[in-house]
């Protein structure tokens, strides 16, 4: 079944637990962490998520647009995050993407891996057995309301061919609505990231709820 991540990226800050609880038919509430280097945009960090936890018993899903990851990781997972992703176009080689890999899996956080519009699945077909999601962006990371880039459906379908033999999932964020979202869900996707299509609305029950049709 699939899955729907609401992103709180477009959600009113200034009543986030309001804006959390209209989510119903949601499992995942989608986190974007945004450091003003790695993408051109600041969003918020690691203190707003440990409120965010006390607030909601959904599945924080933590993707971390940022330069240093490694830096940083250990105050998300003190917060609360339930998976970790980052980016591999963040990562300077394969020892530190292992390293940061199992620091993450030793404190029994989920890890994500999540490559840009631009980057080749190739770059993260070494760590397909090591990782439990694959995020595939499907707008350029920094800023909500973008149009999809249907570059990403071939990279879902690749990612499916590969699933059964590693056991990740696949999850994909951008441009995401009912009829994105069909085409990312019938190429193999499990996890839909939306925001503005949720969060602007008028039933955001029924947006949620149309992205689960399969
Ligand atoms: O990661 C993101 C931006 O970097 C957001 O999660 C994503 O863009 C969702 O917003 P929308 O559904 O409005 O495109």
């Amino acid at each position: 079944m699939t899955k729907v991540a609401p992103s709180v990226l477009s959600a009113d800050f200034s009543k986030l637990k309001e804006e959390i609880d209209t989510l119903e038919g949601a499992k995942w509430l989608h986190y974007d962490v945004m450091d003003g280097h790695f993408v051109p945009n600041i969003s918020f960090g690691y203190s707003i998520l440990a409120n965010v936890r006390k607030a909601t018993d959904l599945f924080l899903d933590v993707h971390l647009m940022i330069t240093d990851p490694m830096f940083y990781v250990d105050e998300f997972i003190k917060a609360g995050a339930d998976m970790i992703t980052f980016h591999i176009e963040a990562m300077e080689s394969r020892e530190k993407t292992m390293e940061l890999i199992n620091h993450i899996h030793a404190s029994n956080v989920q890890v994500g891996i999540s490559i840009k519009p631009g980057t080749h699945v190739d770059a993260i077909l070494p760590y397909l057995n090591d990782v439990d999601m694959i995020l595939v962006m499907s707008v350029e990371p920094g800023f909500g309301g973008q149009s999809f880039n249907d570059i990403a459906v071939e990279k879902i379908k690749t990612l499916n061919s590969l699933k059964g033999k590693y056991g990740f999932i696949i999850e994909v964020d951008g441009g995401i609505n009912e009829q994105t979202g069909k085409l990312c869900v019938e190429a193999g996707c499990d996890v839909l990231v939306a925001g503005s299509y949720v969060f602007k609305a008028a039933s955001r029950r029924d947006a949620i709820a149309s992205l689960l049709c399969e």
